[in-house]
């Protein structure tokens, strides 16, 4: 890299925006080819970064154009460097106005770092305007006691200007974000006697107080540095990222919207029918491979997918596809958080006579087993931080309420998944049980084990002890778990004889709903299983629809899922909570798509809610461009389209599944009715034989016969 460009890197200077804020951001790198250079800043807790002309930064910092011009002026003596050169004729064909520090700014702040250019300590008004790093700010700010250090330590893009680095001694070229604000500080004071530091050339030989100073700040700052460069590592490395400009445009999109975060406060509306959604953040992996986050949750329930598309031109552009659910959980949500405006609710319904059912619905790696099973730390899960344990906490503390007491209550609990249409008991080594109903449409799983639980840590371990039997299963049959449903049922039984059902609360962890959409693989097994996933997902939408509209007809018949869970759907006092879980990586999207569509249809919500309104008309007046309005283009019509052909494609595969249970019940009693049928055609051979012998026999005694 060019000696004097590279020297660029690790400066802070002034940037535009493309919408007119002006900002300080970092040179992060510099691309002498393009005459570019990468600039970073931080924008709430995430990192920014933009490649921007170089002719357009010197606009705007005018100091800068007299830094390069100084640098490559110097550097073209030495003979050597041919790139200095061949920049230099860059930088002046670059029909840049020569600037003086006269020349009109192109704001206040710039015209403020022209006219003292030594103080200009951006670090001041980096901090003030770039929220810090939070604890990493504040222990250094107990340790040093020094409020400028401070500042310069927590605040990453905290770097000097352009005109205080200018002047600055530097090792080599590898050095990367800027000193500590001490360094700033020594060289504000040199600055103001107009005391010059000393040249490169000259800091390797002879370490003044300052640049000792200097390096004390740097070691201080070494930890802090390290954690930027990771992050940067992360999100930063945007040259080799695939999708750059998706990215680009999904970061634009994300600077306008308006951000309202959901907080422990916020008010809880009782509901019979709850959805809502909650983005999962990238995983490690995603964030190796660069993937780009598509998925944006404002807040107030609000969800947006940006779709990445290319026109027929190739062209690029977002398709912004807005969701609107009750609650909407970003990535930085807790399980708590969510289990209070989701499940919490609930839970108290049980005790008043009702049927709870609290449903996880999402791909495969998309967070369900995390939210309703706790978190997992390895390969061990914390079942105590899942939807399953906190719900049965809050079922012992309402047990022991004074409201309740006089209802006698015990509690029980059961463990189950279903595969394929059949019932395992996880709490009895996955033993096969079987789905009886009877005159009263009353739905029986016959022989499940159901444990009377004193606490809720006994409630843990029977969470533990049967996620262990799924997790096995898992591991063996490959991630069998995606493929089942797993479901949790907290039981209120009345203490009298007959241990009659007072309430029941089922959680549960659906089969990966990309199995539904899954055709690629048409292997017998697979197809069945996806028919059955599709069935059953498709008859779950259907029996909290007709929970919703409190109809008589519940289709509940269509699954095992919905058989085993039909008190649910009935009943006044029956309520339900379904969380999709969306991954948010861009080759998710598809699925995320489809697990938005199925839950919006769950409950038809609308979409003219206050929110949605707004930000479609946000949309609207953002949409300057064509490939904007193709991206805006009635995004709820055309989510109702897809619904319906899904629908449609859903009652196919309904209708070719039944055939297949026919030919496959035809083919279970040919198969059952073959041995006999052979059994009896041997039979019938044997007989003819003895009769064609006997005949025989009969002519040889009687010839003339
Ligand atoms: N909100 C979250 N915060 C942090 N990590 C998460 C979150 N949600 C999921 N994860 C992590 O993502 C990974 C996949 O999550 P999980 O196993 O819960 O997915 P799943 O939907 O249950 O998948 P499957 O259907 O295959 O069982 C896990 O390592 C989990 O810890």
């Amino acid at each position: 890299m060019n000696v004097s460009l590279s020297r660029l890197i690790g400066m802070s200077v002034q940037f535009s925006r493309s919408d007119g804020r002006v900002h300080t951001a970092n040179v992060m790198s510099v691309d002498e080819d393009k005459s570019t250079v990468m600039l970073q800043w931080i924008e709430g807790k995430t990192f920014r970064g933009k490649e921007v002309d170089l002719s357009d930064l010197i606009s705007i910092n005018p100091d800068l154009f007299e830094l390069v011009n100084a640098f490559t002026n110097k550097v073209s003596e030495t003979p050597s460097d041919d790139l200095d050169k061949k920049y230099e004729s860059r930088l002046r064909s670059s029909r840049i106005p020569a600037l003086s520090t006269s020349a009109a700014p192109a704001s206040p702040k710039v015209e403020e770092s022209v006219s003292a250019r030594s103080r200009q300590t951006c670090l001041f008004q980096a901090s003030a305007s770039i929220p810090a790093t939070g604890s990493t700010g504040s222990s250094m700010m107990s340790s040093s006691g020094n409020t400028e250090t401070v500042q310069a330590d927590f605040d990453p893009s905290s770097l000097p200007t352009s005109s205080a680095l200018s002047k600055r001694p530097r090792r080599g070229n590898t050095a990367r974000p800027g000193p500590s604000l001490s360094l700033v500080h020594d060289t504000k004071k040199e600055n103001e006697t107009g005391l010059m530091p000393p040249p490169p050339s000259a800091k390797g030989r002879r370490k003044t107080m300052a640049v000792q100073e200097m390096n004390k700040g740097n070691k201080r700052l070494s930890r802090v540095k390290s954690f930027d460069m990771t992050t940067k590592k992360g999100k930063f490395a945007e040259g080799s990222r695939p999708n750059q400009k998706f990215y680009e445009m999904i970061q634009e999109y994300r600077e306008t919207l308006e951000i309202s975060p959901l907080s422990t406060t916020d008010l809880i509306e009782p509901q019979k029918i709850c959805v809502c959604v909650r983005k999962r953040p990238l995983n490690r992996q995603e964030i190796n491979k660069k993937e780009i986050d598509v998925v944006s949750v404002p807040g107030k329930g609000i969800l947006l997918v940006h779709e990445p598309k290319h026109k027929v031109d190739l062209t690029k552009y977002l398709d912004n596809q807005v969701f609107h659910f009750d609650y909407s959980f970003d990535e930085n949500i807790t399980n708590e958080l969510v289990y209070k405006f989701t499940a919490q609710p609930l839970v108290q319904s049980i005790y008043e006579g009702g049927m709870a059912t609290c449903f996880a619905y999402g791909q495969t790696g998309s967070g369900k087993t995390h939210t309703m099973g706790g978190d997992f730390t390895g390969k061990r899960q914390n079942s105590s931080k899942g939807i399953y344990a906190l719900a049965a906490q809050d079922v012992f503390t309402y047990l022991k309420h004074r409201k309740y007491s006089h209802l006698d209550l015990s509690v029980y609990v059961s463990f189950f998944e279903i595969y394929n249409g059949k019932v395992y008991d996880l709490l009895n080594k996955k033993a096969k049980l079987r789905v009886l109903e009877d005159d009263r449409q009353q739905v029986q799983v016959v022989g499940l084990e159901e444990v009377c639980v004193p606490t809720a840590e006994d409630v843990i371990e029977i969470i533990q002890t049967g996620s262990a039997y799924r997790t096995s299963g898992q591991t063996s049959a490959n991630a069998n778990s995606s493929r089942s449903h797993a479901v949790l049922q907290i039981v209120l039984r009345r203490n009298n004889r007959a241990a009659t059902l007072h309430g029941k609360f089922s959680l549960v962890d659906l089969a990966g709903n990309e199995r539904g959409t899954d055709v690629s693989s048409n292997d017998r097994s697979t197809l069945v299983e996806t028919a059955e996933i599709n069935r059953s997902l498709l008859a779950l939408k259907e029996c909290i629809r007709s929970l919703g509209k409190n109809s008589d007809h519940i289709p509940f018949r269509m699954s095992t899922l919905t058989k085993v869970l039909r008190d649910s759907f009935i009943g006044e006092r029956s309520k339900t909570c379904m969380i999709a879980m969306v991954s948010p990586g861009m080759a998710s999207c598809e699925y995320t798509m489809n697990t938005l569509r199925y839950a919006d249809r769950v409950k038809e919500l609308n979409g003219n809610s206050k929110a949605t309104e707004a930000l479609k008309e946000k949309e609207e007046t953002n949409s300057s461009s064509e490939e904007e309005s193709v991206g805006n283009t009635s995004v709820l019509d055309a989510i109702s389209q897809v619904t319906e052909l899904e629908e449609k494609v859903y009652a196919e595969l309904k209708r070719a599944n039944e055939h297949l249970n026919e030919m496959d019940q035809i083919t279970f009693n040919i198969e059952e009715g073959l041995p006999d049928l052979i059994a009896y055609s041997e039979k019938l051979m044997d007989t003819l034989l003895e009769l064609q012998f006997a005949v025989a026999q009969e002519r040889k005694a009687r010839p003339n016969h």
